[in-house]
């Protein structure tokens, strides 16, 4: 996907001086290059080349897997006027661009985010920001949350997983947290265009990796945390560690922690900044200690929504509901009540504009509606163990017949997962369709017999269990084995706009080939 960094930034650029660069942050000019010249102005930062515009800093970080500083010669023939890296990229500019200007700096990637900020003008001073983090329901409550806020604000900015708007204007994300450079860039065309507030999502892979490094947020957010991306952070511990730094003095002024389970709780134990904490499971133990909790909850069986009522710290009920299906999303909506609340929304005013707000593509999103022979079909991004149960659990009581699950698991990525998804399918479900999800690099067949193998220990006889080589082809089968007493839940991609396989990015969105799978079979029906 291309980035979306050229499109969004700021009208009015910034224009700095590299001189000044050195003199406000700890960066100096490599020894031994071109003496830096007083009139050298920046006006952008990147860190990929492709997105490097002219008048740019390019910042060369050390990847994972490559140099950036590989690249710095591409950078500077796309307008770059200085590079900063780091004392093992110097030499890889100076191999690649001799007679470039090189800043070097110890952790460069850290420095990304303060720079950026720096060349601003610190833009998030002029906006309520707002991050969240947590191992599901970010989406979610990041939308939640900016409801709220527009309760306050006339236009708002929402950065995550599934695009990056500004008021009404929106672009594909290229990920769940942008880069820093990018995230300071959006900042300011955030408050350029007036909005009185930005809320984020904020991955563990961006806190390991620093993207959101140069900003403060005024409030931050906690979710829970769940068996993912243990390919990344090694174990549960390294990525508790890793969201945790979210909650350090330097990264957030404030912070509302849900205790539903011992990963929150310990978080709300340990952080050094004044945080609240919120309860969202009626009569568990943990709701008499926490600020906020859920005491009463009415998960709606038409499918569509709950109410609930948030207990606040001063003991006064609160009437709240969430728009969207299942106990989770009473958790999330709490959640974002509490944090909007935080970020200077009247409670009430959160509480009902939380309970209003709209769809959000690819969670809990009804594509089809039951009736004329369909069955209700919804499209959730559900893809690690402890989501799809709470999904599958969500969905049941709104299904008068049988619940039909099309799903797979991603390739090149935590492979421990794939039979925990196979089981889980087969206990919570009726008709299981098993497909791909993105296989990346790997065989399909491969992630798929994984999954097979955990549907085998729970199901043995394999009743009602289907096999789909591919996707489109999965929830064609699954419209066929329905009729509209029906649920289908297609999981795992929910909004996204693309399939990985073998290293190629075709179109894809469950949505769109739900809808034309309809349309066909409307068509063999009539
Ligand atoms: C594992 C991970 O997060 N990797 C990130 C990491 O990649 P890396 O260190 O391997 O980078 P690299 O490929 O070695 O390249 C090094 C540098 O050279 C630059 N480069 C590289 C090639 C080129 O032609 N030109 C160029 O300038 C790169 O932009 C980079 O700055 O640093 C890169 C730039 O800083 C990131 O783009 C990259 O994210 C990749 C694309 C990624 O897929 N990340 C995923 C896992 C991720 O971040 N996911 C989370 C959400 C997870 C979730 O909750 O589901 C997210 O926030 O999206
Ligand atoms: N609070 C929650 N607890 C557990 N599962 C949840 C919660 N909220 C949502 N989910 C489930 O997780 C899926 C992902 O939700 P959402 O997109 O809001 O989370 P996320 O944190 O943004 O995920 P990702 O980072 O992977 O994009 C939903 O489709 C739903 O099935």
């Amino acid at each position: 996907m291309t980035s979306p960094l050229g499109r969004l930034r700021p009208e009015h650029l910034p224009a700095r001086r590299v001189a000044d660069l050195v003199r406000d942050l700890d960066v100096r000019p490599a020894a031994g290059g071109e003496p830096l010249t007083s009139d050298l102005v920046l006006t952008g930062v990147s860190m990929a080349s492709a997105d490097t515009a002219p008048g740019d800093l390019f910042v060369a970080v050390p990847g994972l897997k490559v140099h950036g500083a590989r690249f710095a010669a591409d950078a500077l023939a796309r307008g770059a006027v200085a590079v900063l890296t780091d004392a093992a990229g110097v030499e890889l500019v100076r191999a690649g661009a001799p007679g470039a200007v090189v800043l070097v700096g110890d952790d460069v990637r850290a420095l990304a985010g303060p720079v950026a900020a720096w060349l601003h003008g610190d833009p998030a001073q002029h906006l309520v920001t707002v991050g969240v983090t947590g191992t599901n329901g970010k989406t979610t409550t990041t939308y939640f949350v900016d409801a709220a806020l527009r309760a306050v604000h006339e236009r708002t900015a929402v950065l995550g997983t599934v695009e990056l708007r500004i008021g009404d204007d929106a672009v594909e994300s290229p990920r769940t947290t942008v880069e820093a450079p990018v995230l300071q860039s959006l900042l300011a065309l955030a408050a350029e265009r007036g909005a009185g507030a930005l809320t984020t999502e904020v991955s563990s892979h961006a806190l390991a990796l620093g993207r959101v490094g140069g900003l403060r947020f005024d409030v931050v957010g906690f979710t829970n945390l769940q068996r993912d991306h243990l390919d990344f952070h090694g174990d549960m511990e390294g990525y508790f560690r890793d969201k945790a730094r979210l909650f350090a003095p330097g990264q957030a002024a404030r912070g509302v922690v849900v205790v539903d389970d011992e990963w929150g709780r310990r978080l709300a134990r340990e952080v050094q900044i004044p945080v609240e904490t919120v309860a969202t499971h009626v009569d568990a133990p943990e709701a008499q200690d926490a600020d906020w909790a859920v005491v009463e909850a009415d998960v709606g069986l038409d499918g569509v929504g709950s109410r609930f009522v948030l207990r606040g710290p001063d003991g006064a009920l609160h009437e709240a509901a969430s728009p969207l299906p299942g106990l989770v999303n009473v958790s999330n909506a709490a959640l974002a009540v509490v944090l909007a609340h935080a970020a200077g929304v009247p409670l009430d005013a959160a509480a009902a504009a939380v309970g209003r707000a709209h769809e959000i593509p690819g969670r809990m999103e009804r594509v089809v509606e039951r009736g004329d022979g369909f069955p209700l079909c919804l499209v959730d991004y559900a893809h690690t163990p402890d989501a799809l149960v709470l999904a599958l659990e969500a969905v049941r009581p709104i299904t008068p017949g049988r619940l039909v699950i099309v799903f797979g698991s991603d390739g090149d990525r935590d492979r421990g997962k794939r039979p925990m998804m196979g089981e889980i399918a087969a206990r919570l479900a009726d008709v299981l369709v098993v497909t791909d999800e993105n296989p990346r690099s790997e065989d399909p067949a491969t992630v798929r017999a994984a999954i097979l193998d955990g549907v085998r220990s729970v199901r043995p006889d394999m009743a009602d269990v289907h096999e789909a080589t591919s996707r489109a082809q999965a929830i064609a089968d699954a419209l066929r084995l329905t009729t509209d007493e029906d649920t289908i839940i297609i999981t795992g991609k929910g909004h996204e706009p693309t399939q990985e396989i073998a290293g190629v990015f075709h179109r894809y969105n469950d949505r769109d080939v739900l809808l034309a799978a309809r349309a066909e079979r409307q068509g063999q029906l009539a």
